[in-house]
């Protein structure tokens, strides 16, 4: 099968992308990635935008890259200008990327309201800008914008502008579905028809307004179209773009066809993380292919099924995209839930043990309370631990107690926690102040088991979240405290459920540094 080459414009479309902004450095580093997963254009920005675009060019031609070429990003000359006086395009030559790519205008009102020229005059700029850029860049690329809506208002002046591009010899054609409202079967009729007028290579660069960005960038590929532009993450203007993590891995495992090796295609996921961190953005945890949950089964019957043969409920091996089957816990488990977590933590447990189905009534009968393992599964493991008997118990808290103190409306609080707790014979009282009660708390209870456990010294809370349950008593509801902690290889989850938020912080706080304790003997 022939090579569907990709196009990534995660630097250029996906910074229009709301809350989405790259340093000049972080572009660079994303290139470098990019590079390594084998996209072969990256589009690096619009230089005739910003000095940070222009000093990605810069910068970029220092960079040693394995195989991708750098695509700049621009549009038609201004409508009174030859392309050669014309800013945009001169930045656009003097940046001197390895492809140019610019966009023009095909829809006929956007002709006459987005440019306020006459359709004839849009043809010029469009066939003069391609020709003047192709004698000044060794590859370049013409984006059809608003194609598809262009083509069904006036579908004779579409293929007009195409034929434009065509006779001033772009190397490929982009069909742009720019609104990104277009439905994958309009798709597929409309490339069929381009195709019976336009011999040069044909391109798709889908938005998601829809919801079928990616879907259209797939039955486009079917239809014969040789480059699919799209965007890690799919991050891009409005909803987005075609998300190149999602098209990878459908192109390969799905449609056969060849566009990066299995050994890149097996890093798609760290490419996925790594751009979120320099986005500064949450992963989609429900992301398909590479999300934490896109191969996470919940439901007893699914995960029962998995065990004897993973693709009763997985549609591909995640192993191929470099993520992992997650089995969870939560009152919607079975037995095969069980079983499926104790070997993960290498917990001897037969299935027949009745020892199972109490941890999976206590768990039910505890998420019935609040309780909710899916984001703690450190405390189920101590639950499980305990259940089975093989739980060591390392300290004792005997008791403790917190105060928050405000002396005047325009004081600030102050909140101070004592703890006793027994280590072996060894009764410790520690007090400690801290910025609010659960930070005392957590501070008092450290300090008393530091002096026996040092490497308690390595945790670090991560995160802290309350939930208010829905029992509708308004402060004095029960809530759910989920606390994230992590040392320097691991992170873990830990829950607590009370009426009292000093007490469910504190359930967490404690099956955190037990989890820590049983784990450094590990
Ligand atoms: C579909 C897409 O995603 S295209 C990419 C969109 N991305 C961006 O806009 C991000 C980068 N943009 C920018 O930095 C700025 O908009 C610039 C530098 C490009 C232009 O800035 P300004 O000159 O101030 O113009 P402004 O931002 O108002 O843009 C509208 C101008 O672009 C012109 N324009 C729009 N499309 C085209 C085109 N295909 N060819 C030529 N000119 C065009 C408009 O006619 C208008 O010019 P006019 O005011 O002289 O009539
Ligand atoms: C070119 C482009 O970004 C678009 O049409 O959406």
């Amino acid at each position: 099968m022939s090579l569907v080459k990709l196009y990534d414009t995660t630097l250029r479309d996906g910074t229009q992308a709301e809350d989405v902004s790259f340093l000049l450095e972080d572009k660079i580093r994303i290139a470098h990635r990019l590079d390594e997963l084998g996209i072969h254009y990256i589009e690096g920005g619009w230089p005739g935008s910003n000095p940070k675009d222009v000093a990605f060019f810069k910068d970029i031609k220092k960079e040693k890259l394995s195989q991708a070429k750098i695509a700049a990003f621009g549009s038609t000359r201004r409508a009174k200008v030859t392309p050669d006086k014309d800013n945009n395009i001169k930045t656009l030559v003097a940046a001197e990327p390895d492809a140019i790519t610019i966009f023009g205008k095909t829809w006929d009102f956007h002709v006459h309201e987005a440019l306020r020229i006459s359709l004839e005059e849009n043809l010029e700029l469009i066939f003069d800008s391609l020709e003047y850029l192709k004698k000044n860049a060794p590859e370049v690329f013409y984006d059809a914008e608003h194609f598809f809506d262009g083509y069904k208002a006036n579908p004779e002046y579409a293929l007009k502008t195409l034929k434009a591009a065509e006779q001033a010899q772009a190397d490929c054609i982009i069909l742009c579905d720019t609104n990104g409202g277009t439905m994958p079967f309009e798709v597929a009729e409309i490339i069929k028809t381009v195709k019976k007028h336009i011999k040069t290579p044909l391109g798709i660069h889908t938005h998601n307004d829809g919801d079928c960005a990616v879907a259209n960038s797939l039955i486009a590929v079917e239809q014969g179209i040789v480059q699919v532009q799209g965007t890690i993450n799919g991050f891009g203007e409005r909803c987005g773009n075609a998300n190149l993590c999602s098209i990878v891995p459908a192109l390969k495992a799905k449609m056969k066809r060849d566009c990066i090796s299995d050994e890149q295609m097996r890093h798609l996921r760290d490419v996925s993380r790594f751009v979120y961190e320099l986005a500064n953005i949450s992963p989609n945890k429900h992301q398909a292919y590479v999300g934490n949950s896109a191969f996470a089964h919940k439901g007893g019957v699914h995960v029962s099924a998995i065990q004897r043969h993973p693709e009763t409920y997985e549609h591909m091996r995640p192993e191929l995209v470099g993520n992992c089957t997650r089995v969870l816990i939560s009152d919607l488990s079975g037995r095969s839930n069980i079983l499926a977590k104790a070997e993960e933590f290498n917990i001897n447990l037969d299935s027949k043990d009745p020892v199972t189905l109490e941890i999976l009534d206590n768990i039910k009968e505890m998420e019935n309370r609040g309780y909710q393992f899916e984001g703690a599964e450190a405390s189920f493991e101590l639950l499980m631990k305990k259940a089975l008997g093989s739980h060591r118990k390392h300290f004792q808290v005997l008791g403790f107690r917190v105060i928050d103190e405000k002396r005047g409306e325009d004081k600030r609080p102050s909140a101070e926690a004592t703890i006793m707790v027994k280590v072996g014979g060894k009764v410790e009282h520690t007090a400690a102040e801290g910025s609010g009660p659960v930070n005392a708390l957590d501070n008092a209870i450290r300090k008393a088991l530091e002096k026996f456990y040092p490497k308690l010294k390595e945790v670090k809370l991560l995160d802290y979240k309350v939930r208010v349950l829905p029992a509708g008593q308004g402060t004095a509801s029960s809530i759910r405290v989920l606390i994230e902690s992590g040392d320097k290889h691991n992170r873990w989850g830990t829950v607590g459920v009370s009426d009292n938020i000093i007490d469910a912080s504190y359930q967490a706080l404690i099956d955190s540094i037990d989890y820590k304790l049983h784990k450094s003997e590990e």
